[in-house]
């Protein structure tokens, strides 16, 4: 294929620089036909999908990644001090857990990569491609060399082409860093990747997958990448709960072994506490946690560009509308025109239709509506016209232009249609403005949208010939979602580039409000006044209309400068920058690959309550990331501090024992290493299903609070923690038969020997571990919201095993190293004992669970005056006219709609 040193050394891409061999330059002589099929087949074959390979590994080599790393390397380092001190059932147990977790992390990490995969899969590109004659839509992935495709403003080169007659403007700042759109013509070479910003055209395909130009220099898109705020809280809690454990960890250590215990043993129970405190999944269970939500919300027609994107969603708190599509349903019908002067329904209708693409599949509804009028219900014969030039419709103007000639007299004129105030402001014909304002007024109040039409005279002149009335009914689902948005607290802002008058009419009827100004009004910020009136302006309106692609830009601009969260609708290549700029940017049904390259989320259905749905989706999986790091730190706390307590200053020999193993009774309290580790794998079941659990969506916008999840965690943790500590301690008592404890006495709870009493702490501390995840998953009472089946059997199997092992603890059957031990081994505590410690849990997770709702209530009483949509301030009517964004009474034309008229 082509040298593409060469064309990076001087920039220069020409064809001819690419050295090409004879046999590929034969492959690019395509026909004006396209390739056949057969030819399609044979290249396909031998080159491959126009994609860029993947890493791929080895699935082996894969699993066994999951068995390496800090907390694999401290598992295996846990089982090395088993093996040393031939403890085989603790061992045996390690072991599996060791493999448990890589399991589930092998089963997560495919989870979301499959969930990602299915994402890009759905974000494939497609392309317009001629194939024997015929023109077709296929996967860009599909193409092969020599593929005459068409490429049109707002696609994305899909793979390096060489174009063919024409001409069309590229944005080449992906690929060379240039910041200006460049002209390109025939011959010329067109790298995958660059955006057609202006013009149409065909062109054949020069080089795809492997051998582009993209893929050679190892150039890659840009991505933002900027961290989110939960990828900053993950690396925070995940830092400090480290440092934290590895302190209090450090210290527990030390003491043991002042006190002489085995330093085997000492060091297992440490590291095991340590593998347990670490929150080390924390990044794959949150990114498991976004992949659910990137799922739920590709189900329900909202495709997440990045995972991260989820977050901006949720957190989002205003969101710029469009009209069209979103609050319309973009399905025309044209009516009887207004006809200025002597200009009659075929003058209209021909040259609107002549100013349309008439191809069908490549018209928008605005030109599929005119034609289908002018040929249906007027009959005109466009076959009479050749068209010898033809300018597509560009946001930036406005308007479509064509120049045709008739074929009968060879007469040429250029027809237009396009917004009225456009096509007013290019006519130039004061004795219109009047007349053609009023009908536009006119039109809107009863609910048709104007387009305005021109044509040439035989000076070249340009003659306004009427207005086509548009019927574009709102959507059925408009008012209800604008009334949801507002409940979600999201404030929404029409931001359109339609006509004011029937946008402001729109917005009436929707509910939106009808405080709609000229988008040009966000030009206006010189004096300190001045900008004051804006500022009040931007709170203050329901939208803004007739803006141009740069007003929406500087619209999002100034909303963030003011603290909001924004959204953005766009459709075009010129909405680009703004989508950009957004803090989410959302590419609307049927979206250009520019517009959808540079969203964060895209939408593959019309309308607004899509929207809403996916805002709904996102909030409730950041519930549901808030849920798992509340119970993710309140889990870590509880055992930390629990082992903390009773390893540094608990000294069971010190009270008086006189029934069965008395002699064993250690001077440090621990729990032994193999309940720690059945506690973690039990645990882990319960922590993975959180990513699926049923949750409430926030009423308000999300906001990440670290403070408020440690304030949660601290409450969560510490009740269960002072309770294991007070039960430890009336346990301990219980061991003398001549005084013993006299609650547990009250609870005819029989006198404890020491193995006993540790598994009775080992069931209260497994109990109060799994029972706290329906703690935290509610700011609620816990029965507010109904966990899924998954959760609840996953709690359930980790409670179940914890009790019958606490009942029968069989596993000392097989401790036949137990006599070597220091640390007396775990004893059955039967049914008794085991219900004593389920009714006390019960009490302490109710107490646990009503201060919970307790501090909520407080917190939510403080945020209530935090507003998220704000709506004040008074607009100085002066500013608006002397800004020039209120037009005069006589005329739509405002500033920049003379200055899009005479653009060229
Ligand atoms: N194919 C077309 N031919 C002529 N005029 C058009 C065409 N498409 C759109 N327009 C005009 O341009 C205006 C919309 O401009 P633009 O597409 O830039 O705005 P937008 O922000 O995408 O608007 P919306 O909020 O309605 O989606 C329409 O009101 C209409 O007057």
């Amino acid at each position: 294929m082509g040298d593409y040193s060469k064309l990076a050394e001087n920039h220069e891409p020409e064809i001819q620089a690419l050295a090409l061999s004879p046999e590929t330059q034969a492959e690019l002589n395509t026909g004006s036909d396209g390739l056949s099929s057969e030819e399609v087949i044979l290249r396909f074959q031998r080159d491959g999908p126009n994609l860029l390979p993947e890493k791929r590994e080895k699935s082996c080599l894969w699993y066994l990644g999951y068995l390496w790393g800090p907390i694999p390397l401290m598992i295996w380092a846990a089982i090395t001090f088993e093996i040393l001190r031939d403890a085989w059932v603790s061992f045996f147990v390690l072991l599996i857990l060791q493999f448990i977790n890589g399991i589930m992390k092998w089963y997560q990490d495919r989870g979301s990569r499959t969930s990602i995969k299915k994402l890009k899969t759905s974000l494939l590109p497609q392309t317009y491609v001629k194939r024997e004659g015929r023109c077709e839509q296929v996967a860009s992935k599909d193409l092969v060399i020599g593929d005459r495709i068409k490429i049109k403003i707002g696609d994305i080169a899909p793979a390096d082409l060489v174009l063919c007659e024409g001409s069309c403007e590229f944005d080449l700042s992906s690929i060379s860093g240039e910041s200006f759109p460049v002209k390109k013509g025939e011959g010329q070479v067109v790298y995958q990747g660059s955006i057609c910003k202006k013009g149409e055209m065909e062109a054949i395909v020069l080089a795809t997958g492997i051998r582009t130009f993209l893929y050679k220099s190892k150039q890659k898109f840009t991505v933002k990448s900027e961290k989110t705020s939960f990828e900053k809280a993950n690396f925070w809690i995940s830092v400090s709960l480290l440092i934290v454990s590895t302190m209090l960890v450090g210290v527990i250590l030390a003491v043991v072994l002042v006190r002489g215990n085995d330093i085997l043993e000492s060091l297992s129970i440490c590291t095991v506490l340590l593998v347990a405190s670490i929150p080390i999944a924390m990044q794959l269970v949150c990114t498991t946690v976004l992949a659910v939500g990137a799922n739920t919300m590709a189900s329900k027609k909202t495709i997440v560009a990045r995972l991260n994107s989820i977050e901006k969603l949720a957190g989002m708190n205003l969101l710029c509308v469009k009209k069209t599509g979103m609050l319309t349903r973009n399905d025309l019908t044209a009516q009887q025109p207004v006809l200025l002067r002597r200009y009659t329904i075929e003058d209209i209708f021909l040259s609107a239709g002549l100013a349309s693409k008439r191809t069908p599949g490549s018209q928008d509804p605005i030109d599929k509506c005119i034609t289908e009028y002018a040929t249906q219900k007027c009959r005109i014969n466009f076959q009479a016209y050749d068209e010898l030039e033809f300018i597509p419709f560009d946001s930036k103007k406005k308007r479509c232009e064509v120049l045709v000639q008739n074929t009968r007299t060879g007469d040429r004129f250029k027809c237009t249609k396009g917004s009225p105030q456009i096509i007013l402001a290019m006519a130039q014909d004061p004795e219109i403005e009047n007349e053609v304002t009023k009908q536009v007024e006119e039109l809107s109040v009863r609910g048709y949208r104007a387009i305005g039409v021109a044509r040439t005279n035989k000076d070249g002149k340009w003659s306004m010939i009427g207005l086509i009335p548009l019927y574009d009914p709102p959507r059925e689902d408009a008012k209800d979602s604008i009334e949801k948005a507002f409940q979600m607290q999201i404030g929404i802002k029409l931001v359109t580039g339609d006509q004011m008058a029937i946008s402001k009419e729109t917005a009436k009827l929707l509910n939106l409000g009808d405080k709609i100004y000229h988008g040009e009004i966000v030009c206006f910020d010189t004096t300190e006044e001045q900008k004051e009136n804006l500022d009040s302006v931007l709170d203050h309106a329901d939208g803004f209309a007739e803006v141009f692609p740069e007003h929406k830009y500087i619209i999002v601009k100034l909303l963030q400068e003011k603290g909001y969260k924004v959204g953005v609708m766009g459709s075009n290549v010129n909405d680009v920058a703004a989508l950009k700029k957004a803090d989410v940017g959302i590419a609307v049904y049927g979206a250009l690959d520019a517009a959808k390259s540079a969203s964060d989320i895209i939408l593959t259905y019309p309308g607004l309550s899509v929207i809403m749905a996916a805002v709904h989706e996102a909030r409730k999986t950041f519930q549901r990331l808030n849920n798992y790091y509340t119970y993710r730190i309140a889990c870590t706390l509880q055992l930390l501090l629990f082992f903390a307590t009773t390893m540094i200053l608990i000294n069971p020999s010190k009270k008086h024992c006189n029934q069965g193993d008395c002699d064993k009774v250690p001077n440090t309290f621990a729990l032994p290493v193999i309940s720690l580790v059945i506690i973690t794998v039990l645990n882990d079941g319960t922590i993975i299903s959180i990513a699926y659990d049923n949750v409430a969506a926030n009423t308000k916008p999300y906001k990440l609070s670290l403070s408020m999840i440690l304030w949660n965690s601290l409450i969560l943790g510490i009740i269960p923690y002072v309770s294991s500590v007070a039960l430890l301690l009336m346990a301990i008592g219980h061991m003398d038969t001549n005084h013993p404890n006299r609650i547990l006495k009250f609870f005819g709870i029989g006198a404890l020997n020491y193995g006993e009493i540790l598994t009775m702490m080992y069931l209260k501390v497994s109990l109060s571990d799994y029972l706290t995840v329906f703690a935290a998953r509610t700011s609620d009472w816990f029965w507010s919201s109904k966990p899924t089946k998954l959760l609840m059997f996953s709690a359930a199997v980790a409670i179940l095993i914890a009790t019958l092992l606490s009942v029968y603890w069989f596993l000392h059957y097989f401790e036949w190293t137990d006599e070597k031990s220091d640390f007396p081994s775990m004893k059955p505590i039967g049914w008794g004992t085991a219900g004593f410690v389920w009714g006390y849990n019960i009490v302490f997770f109710i107490f646990q669970d009503l201060i919970k709702v307790f501090i909520h209530k407080q917190q939510q009483v403080r945020s209530q005056n935090e507003n998220y949509y704000l709506s004040s301030g008074v607009v100085d009517e002066n500013f608006l006219v002397f800004t020039g964004s209120v037009q005069s009474k006589n005329s739509i034309v405002t500033k920049r709609s003379m200055i899009a008229a005479n653009e060229d």
